[in-house]
């Protein structure tokens, strides 16, 4: 008999060479009679997740809890779509291989590729991490445009093959831009499915926050990241709370708060590359879920969650037509609304027009990626994109 929190594993029904898909992957080749186990069990309806940069260090550690279940739940059976480069097929195929070996009971199948035509076909989440590192003496400019040109491409092919509600997390940097472009080139997709990853800046706030007052993470709540994936983010300990107290009433050292905390939080994922060696993977994937499941759960009362979002229409007076990361409720169905009760001072107002500035920069200098015409790039002074994480 099975515990509680196990499933039964699924029998596999080879009903002969013709069931076998030509873009699967192994074991995920065999059709299984989902319906059959159906009806012994009270699963639902298979979803399709698509992942970019599936070989990479991050998808490493991402699609292993995907498979398990911790994500979409115990009841979720899934499809992975694993998009590589024609670089990292190989190490795909090495990817593919260990997930057949952990015999997932929940992960129905897997499917490699390098076309994103193909790879992205009926995907309902879009995971798109895949992108080119910064390399010695790149300029922002040229990351800009090469990793602009991938997530334009990607936009088209979500747009042809995708399921036309699908949802889009982008996290290869710069995040936001790429998600900007990303969904100009979509015409069908609503602009407001697309976001960028800055849960892992949420994250390391939520835990400098935590330390500095003495108390464990799961006391610290409404939690803003503002603006660009970037050192000019701007983590907001303005709004954030303690045990429901506003933080400046826990912590009370404004300096601190407006200098250090704010420091440490953008700078993190660079002082992580000194020790570590290598950009932040395994907190990014779970920063990764845990952007996916404020979407997929109703928003604690009272509380928000910053994701990079089009602000389209916003109520804080940023500037529109961009992917800015501001504070969200859900009501759980994947959709999401903004924030209105948030208290805004000087402090923050400035800081938050220096990330805007940024990105309306990055937005003009990937114009010919928009369709917004001739790119110029008048990028701010100053070194502002994460170092390392590029
Ligand atoms: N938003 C965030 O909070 C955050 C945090 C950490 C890292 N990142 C970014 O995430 C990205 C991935 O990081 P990683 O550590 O997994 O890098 P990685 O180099 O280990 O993996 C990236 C993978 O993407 C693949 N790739 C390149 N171009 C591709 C394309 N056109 N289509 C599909 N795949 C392609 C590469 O072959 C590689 O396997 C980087 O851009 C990094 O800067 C973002």
């Amino acid at each position: 008999s099975l515990a509680p929190n196990q499933v039964q594993t699924p029998v596999a029904v080879p009903t002969g060479a013709q069931s076998i898909k030509p873009e699967c992957y192994g074991v995920f080749c065999w059709t299984y009679d989902l319906k059959k186990e159906e009806e012994t069990r009270s699963w639902k309806k298979m979803i399709t997740i698509a992942i970019s940069g599936a070989a990479g260090t991050i998808s490493n550690h991402l699609l292993f809890k995907l498979a398990s279940g911790v994500v979409f739940g115990p009841d979720q059976p899934i499809a992975l779509k694993l998009l590589g480069s024609e670089k990292s097929f190989h190490a795909l195929e090495g990817v593919a291989m260990e997930l057949e070996d952990s015999l997932y009971p929940l992960l129905r199948e897997v499917s490699i590729g390098i076309d994103p035509y193909e790879v992205f076909e009926d995907a309902e989440w879009a995971l798109l991490i895949g992108a080119k590192p910064r390399g010695p003496g790149m300029e922002r400019a040229d990351l800009l445009d090469i990793n602009g040109k991938i997530y334009a491409e990607q936009g088209k092919a979500l747009n042809a093959v995708a399921s036309p509600n699908v949802k889009v997390i982008v996290v290869g940097n710069p995040c936001n831009t790429n998600a900007l472009i990303c969904l100009k080139n979509p015409p069908n997709i609503p602009a407001k499915n697309f976001h960028s990853l800055t849960r892992l800046d949420e994250n390391r706030a939520k835990c400098q926050l935590a330390l500095k007052a003495g108390v464990f993470y799961d006391k610290v709540s409404n939690v803003t990241i503002w603006g660009n994936h970037s050192t000019t983010q701007v983590p907001d300990f303005v709004n954030a709370q303690i045990g429901g107290v506003p933080v400046k009433e826990v912590i009370k050292a404004q300096k601190w708060l407006e200098e250090e905390f704010t420091e440490k939080v953008r700078k993190r994922g660079g002082v992580l590359i000194q020790k570590w060696g290598r950009s932040s993977a395994a907190s990014t994937a779970v920063s990764i879920v845990d952007a996916i499941n404020p979407l997929i759960t109703p928003t604690p009362p009272g509380d928000w969650f910053p994701s990079g979002v089009y602000t389209n229409g916003n109520p804080y007076g940023i500037a529109e037509d961009l992917i800015y990361s501001m504070p969200c409720r859900s009501k759980g169905d994947g959709d999401y609304e903004l924030v209105k009760d948030v208290i805004f001072d000087d402090y923050l107002r400035k800081r938050i027009k220096t990330s805007e500035e940024e990105l309306l920069a990055e937005k003009r200098c990937t114009a010919h990626l928009t369709g917004e015409g001739i790119a110029v790039c008048d990028l701010p002074a100053g070194d502002t994109m994460l170092p390392g994480e590029m």
